[in-house]
């Protein structure tokens, strides 16, 4: 996806001042959790998603209707005041993740948000990296509701990392093999005892991303148990230009 350049801070300001509308259909003013109540209906999550290779995986819907035009608002239209609304709906999801296994593995006592990194120059365009906003919204949400919550940008891509458009599911696996890399600058801190680590995206189509990301956390001693996404994908085709 192209991202339109982020607004001005003047705009920004702006967006701060006026009253804030629905995030699905930009209808104002919205209701409880940022969603007029139409919308809010059709944002019900969480649905289960099979992503092989990636763990247990859950969306906060189907990427369709308000769900998808919210969060192409938020990622590419500049509507940063979404995070906390969308944060909101990946509560759901999370706990479905984090749901108790028939194997008795035990119940998580915390959990660690890793966010998949945007590339540099995608993050700069959109005003900063929207799914690491995104998990610093969902943290306290979570801790609220009583599973203490931390964020850790523990993943990066490479500047050069190329813009995925147009690749089908094997070349964006390829392009991420060769961009995707630990955070630099620190050593990556390991789980503590009971705490799961948990991926966080905005969608999932082809499922790559989620794989290769979780490849490269289990590589550095960080293995995910699955990860939370906005909107499910995986069920569209991408355009021939690659665009959802
Ligand atoms: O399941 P997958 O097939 O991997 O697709 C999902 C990924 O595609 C999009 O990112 P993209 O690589 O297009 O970068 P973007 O941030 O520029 O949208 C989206 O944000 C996900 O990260």
């Amino acid at each position: 996806m192209t991202p339109t350049r982020a607004p001005s801070p003047a705009a920004a300001l702006l967006d701060l001042l006026l009253p804030r509308t629905c995030g699905g259909c930009g209808a104002g003013p919205p209701g409880s959790g940022g969603w007029c109540p139409a919308c809010a209906q059709d944002t019900a999550g969480p649905v289960p998603v099979r992503v092989p290779g990636a763990g247990r995986v859950a969306a906060a819907g189907r990427y369709r209707g308000p769900l998808r035009r919210a969060v192409l608002a938020y990622k590419e239209r500049g509507r940063r005041d979404l995070a906390p609304d969308l944060a909101g709906l990946l509560v759901g999801p999370v706990s479905a993740v984090l749901a108790p296994r028939a194997d008795g593995t035990p119940d998580p006592a915390a959990v660690r948000l890793v966010p998949a990194p945007s590339r540099p120059s995608a993050a700069r365009l959109r005003g900063g990296d929207h799914v690491l906003r995104l998990c610093r919204a969902l943290a306290p949400l979570l801790t609220a509701a009583g599973l203490p919550a931390r964020t850790d940008a523990a993943l990066a891509l490479h500047r050069r990392a190329r813009d995925s458009v147009g690749l089908d599911g094997a070349g964006r696996a390829a392009n991420l093999a060769s961009a995707l890399h630990p955070a630099r600058g620190r050593e990556p801190v390991p789980a503590a005892r009971g705490e799961a680590v948990l991926l966080v995206d905005d969608v999932v189509t082809s499922g790559a991303t989620l794989r290769a990301c979780g490849a490269v956390l289990a590589a550095s001693g960080l293995p995910a148990v699955g990860a939370v996404v906005l909107a499910d994908a995986s069920a569209r085709r991408r355009r021939p230009d690659g665009r959802l």
